[in-house]
Parts: C-alpha cells; sequence; structure tokens
C-alpha cells in the first residue's frame, strides 16, 4: 500500500503482474493493467473535461502528488497545452487562491518563527537538493505582494526545470520565506495560510535570509540557489550580496535578461541592423528592465560599441516618467541608465522624442502599449521591435493581436505569457513568450552538470546566443522570436552545454571537462518513465 501512496514510486494501474505478485499489491488494484501511454490518455481526457484553468491546475496538482512518472511524462508530451496551466498565467491565479485550493504541501515553508533553527528545519527535507528555488513572496509575477501563497511560484518553476531540462525531481526544492505580507486583504482572508503578520524588513530580514542561505549551503553542499520573485529592493541586495561567494542567480534580473537579449537577436535578423544600433526604451525600471539593460549593454560592446555609447541607447522609463539624470530620489539601480536629459512624463512622449528601434514592457502595467503606442512605433520603423513582457496576461502591456493590428502587421513581437496565432490581412503570425523559462531550466542543467561553484553574466550571455541560435528561418517566417516550446528539451540541452562550457573554462566546474560536454548534459537528464 505504501507504494501506491508514494508518488515517486506509484505507476498505479501501471504495475504489471509480476509487480503486483512480487510487491504485493495483488488485490490492491483493479485487474486492468494499463500501459503509461494509456494512462496519459486518460488524463487528457479528464483535464480537457474540466471546465476551467484553476480546475485544471488543481487536478495537475494531484497527479504530480499521485504519480510523479506520470505527470512529467503528460507535461512533457504536451508542453504546449499543459505550460500555461502549471506555470503563467494560471500558476498567478492559482497563488492568489494558494490557500483556498491548498490540498497538500509541496516543498518548504520556512517561517520568521523559526528563526534560529532553520538548518534544523531543512534537514527534515527527505531527499539530498541539488536545485532551491526560494521567493518571499513580495513581487509575485506582476501580482504584488502575495505572501507565503507566493509558493506556487517556486513550485511552478521546479516543475519546469524537470519537464523542460530533465532536471531529477529528486533534485529539485521549492521554498517559500514567509516573513509576513504587507498585502491586507491577505491579512484578512481566513483561508490564508502564511503567518498574519506584516513583512520583516531591515536588519530582521537580512539577517533571516542570510540564515537561511548559511543553513541551506550546509545542508545541501554545492546546492544552486535561484531568487525568484523577491521585490526589487530585495533582489538586487541579494544577488549582489550572494553572487561572488554562492551559486546563486535572480531568475527575475538574469534569467529575463537573457530571454529578452535572445529575442532581440532574433528580431534582428528580420530587420538586417545591428544591436549596437538599437534605441531601446523600456517601460520599467525594475529587475527585469535593468537586467536585461545590463546584458544587451554587455552585448552591444561586444559588437565594438563603448561603454558610453551602450549606456546612451538604454533608456528607462517608470513610473514617474523618463528616467534621467539628477531626478530627485532614483534608486542605485537605475543610475546607470538615468540620462542627460529633460524630464518627459509619459511613454508616447518619450517614443517621441528618442524615436526608439525597441520597446520592452516590463512594468506589470495592463494595456500600456496603447494603440497610440504601437502606432507610434510602426510610424518610425518599418519592423519596430514591441516585447509586451508582463505576467500573467492581466498584466500585458498588449496582446498579440493589437501589436499586429496597429502596426500593421509590421511588429516584432515578443510576450511573457501565452498567445494563439493571429490571422491579419492573409498572413498567420504565431507568437512566442519572451519568458524566462526558455533560459532558467538550461541554465540550472548547465550549472549542476559541470556543479560550478557560482552562476555568472558570461552564461546568461551564452544561454542567450544558444536559445537564438535554436530560432530557425521557419520561425522568423512566421514572426516567430523563439523556437517552439514542443523543442524545449533539445534547447535546454544546448543551453546547459554552452553555461557548462564556461564554467569549466573558467574554472569554475568541479572536475576536468569532459571530451562530450553535451554527452555529459544528456546523460543528466531525467525522462519519465517507469
Ligand atoms: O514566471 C514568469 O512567468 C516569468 C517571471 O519570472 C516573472 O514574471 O516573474
Ligand atoms: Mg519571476
Amino acid at each position: 500500500m505504501t507504494l501506491l501512496r508514494d508518488p515517486l514510486l506509484n505507476k498505479g494501474t501501471a504495475f504489471t503482474e509480476q509487480e503486483r505478485a512480487a510487491l504485493g499489491l495483488r488485490g490492491l488494484l483493479p485487474p486492468c493493467v494499463l500501459t503509461m501511454q494509456d494512462q496519459a490518455e486518460r488524463v487528457l481526457i479528464n483535464l480537457r473535461n474540466l471546465p476551467s484553468d484553476l480546475e485544471k491546475y488543481v487536478a495537475l496538482n494531484a497527479l504530480h502528488d499521485r504519480n510523479e512518472a506520470l505527470f512529467f511524462r503528460v507535461v512533457c508530451d504536451n508542453i504546449d497545452e499543459i505550460q500555461p496551466l502549471i506555470y503563467t498565467p494560471t500558476v498567478g491565479l492559482a497563488c492568489q487562491k494558494y490557500g483556498l485550493i491548498f490540498q497538500r504541501p509541496r516543498g518548504m515553508f520556512i517561517s520568521s518563527r523559526d528563526r534560529g533553527q532553520i538548518a534544523e528545519l531543512l534537514k527534515n527535507w527527505p531527499y539530498p537538493a541539488k536545485l532551491i528555488v526560494v521567493t518571499d513572496g513580495e513581487r509575485i509575477l506582476g501580482l504584488g505582494d502575495l505572501g507565503a501563497n507566493g509558493m506556487g511560484i517556486p513550485v511552478g518553476k521546479l516543475s519546469l526545470y524537470s519537464a523542460c531540462a530533465g532536471v531529477h525531481p529528486e533534485q529539485c526544492l521549492p521554498i517559500v520565506l514567509d516573513v509576513g505580507t504587507n498585502n491586507e486583504e491577505l491579512l484578512r482572508d481566513p483561508y490564508y495560510l502564511g503567518l498574519r503578520e506584516r513583512r520583516l524588513a531591515g536588519e530582521a530580514y537580512d539577517s533571516f535570509v542570510d540564515e537561511f542561505m548559511q543553513a541551506a549551503r550546509k545542508t545541501f553542499p554545492g546546492v544552486l540557489i535561484q531568487f525568484e520573485d523577491f521585490a526589487n529592493h530585495s533582489a538586487f541586495k541579494l544577488l549582489h550580496k550572494y553572487r561572488d561567494e554562492a551559486c546563486v542567480f535572480n531568475d527575475d534580473i538574469q534569467g529575463t535578461a537573457a530571454v529578452a537579449l535572445a529575442g532581440l537577436f532574433s528580431a534582428l535578423r528580420v530587420n538586417g541592423s545591428k544591436l549596437r544600433d538599437q534605441r531601446i526604451l523600456f517601460l520599467g525600471a525594475g529587475e527585469a528592465a535593468t537586467g536585461i539593460a545590463d546584458l544587451v549593454v554587455s552585448a552591444m560592446m561586444a559588437e565594438g560599441a563603448s561603454e558610453a555609447e551602450a549606456l546612451g541607447r538604454n533608456w528607462l522609463v517608470d513610473s514617474r516618467g523618463l528616467v534621467v539624470k539628477g531626478r530627485a530620489g532614483l534608486s542605485g539601480h537605475k543610475l546607470r541608465y538615468a540620462h542627460d536629459h529633460g524630464q518627459i512624463a509619459d511613454f508616447l512622449a518619450a517614443i517621441e522624442t528618442l524615436k526608439p528601434t525597441a520597446i520592452i514592457g516590463v512594468a506589470a502595467v495592463g494595456g500600456a502599449f496603447t494603440p497610440d503606442v504601437l502606432k507610434a512605433m510602426a510610424k518610425l520603423n518599418a519592423h519596430p521591435i514591441v516585447f509586451a513582457l508582463s505576467n500573467p496576461t492581466s498584466k500585458a502591456e498588449c496582446s498579440a493581436e493589437d501589436a499586429y493590428r496597429y502596426t500593421e502587421g509590421r511588429a516584432l513581437f515578443a510576450c511573457g505569457s501565452p498567445y494563439d496565432p493571429v490571422t491579419l490581412g492573409g498572413r498567420t503570425f504565431v507568437p512566442r513568450q519572451g519568458n524566462n523559462s526558455y533560459i532558467f531550466p538550461g541554465v540550472g542543467l548547465g550549472v549542476i552538470a559541470s556543479r560550478s561553484r557560482l552562476v555568472t553574466d558570461e552564461m546568461f550571455m551564452a544561454a542567450a546566443h544558444s536559445l537564438a541560435d535554436c530560432v530557425g528561418k521557419d520561425d522568423l517566417d512566421q514572426g516567430s522570436l523563439y523556437p517552439a516550446l514542443p523543442r524545449i528539451r533539445e534547447v535546454s540541452a544546448r543551453i546547459a552545454a554552452a553555461v557548462a562550457q564556461v564554467a569549466y573554462q573558467r574554472g569554475l566546474a568541479e572536475g576536468p571537462a569532459p571530451n562530450d560536454v553535451m554527452g555529459l548534459i544528456r546523460s543528466q537528464m531525467y525522462e519519465p518513465h517507469y
């Protein structure tokens, strides 16, 4: 009976006659023996009969808790259909309803009440973790502070690690650091499962996170720690504090940067220009905006631009207008992009003045790329680059349909959440997601496989190039700036190999470089089967 209750061992009706006899399962299962394929088909039939995405999320979660291999088989074989249900956009709603839909815990919940005992707590995790995705829930997607309900995000990210890059599920540990929440609604919500108190701040917060970092590294030596969906003020600080001493990265800063840069490389193949000649205007000035801009600056410099020139080609607009030199109260991460210029209050006026070739939306202001914004970009450029990257769909700067409609089908478009193909004037466009989900699974796999001590920006640059290299002419012809999702395991393997290569070249890896790095990567990829 224990076997049937253990999701890592359970095969349900797929236990063979011999297994049933040998393992004491006779009589505990209906007599019919199914194949994994039969089971997967049945899962899909049931899933498609469910009336809402949230119910599908719950059903998939339940499958994950019942039979892990079957869950991943279904995800891998139907990634286009399933990814939006276990990841953005549905995971956003699932986090908002986390307390209500809760059935079984997944991952670890470490709260500020556990101060002084985090190492002891981590020992309760029964597997040797090699990869932790951790959030404090303060900025979940573009939805803001969801406190401990943010747990859905590390869970979703790690499901993609296993499905999209074959990181073994047993190596994956989702963690929420529950330091309270400042979300009034949650504090009043009877079903909220986190601590009902305001967020820790200042020194108390820093020392709590530091205790977690030391305990995690001690309990799981060499573990890769991905920071996810922290608010800006914590995200930059934590990355800066730990990146040179621990194996960490911030997905929202560095992962998003690499996916956006790869999308720009693809777009430039269509419009035939160079990165160093672009003028990029960001709507948003947080983790994603400055993360992307920093990587773009490095890439422009690799094409021969000076640093000053490259910086001057990236501009930010935040809630107070254009980020310019001397504007009062600018936070540190924006300063590189605070150029000498007069104040401009709104985004459209900034477009008209600065004449960008690309606009990148990362401010979680739904609908901010208005028809007028899109038309202005179409007037300035033969092929305007328009990336509406905010998540979930309700926060997207514009829909795919609007992006194509208001630019007469000339936009080179990428979106953070999935959109269906758009047919316009006899042409069908297939927009693809400029989502860090193309990047982090491969980066993580490469870091784990090479046992790299650190995660570097050079690795994200290599990941961006590898991802861009996977985009074919057939993709570009239909308006896709990224490869098709069903190719993701191959794409992740290439990214992982490139990342591992950097680790070996820079002396960050453990052990000598193998002759066949790709072989090493492939040999480590988990395949869901019985
Ligand atoms: O999770 C996603 O879809 C992308 C991401 O990291 C975020 O929006 O914070
Ligand atoms: Mg994120």
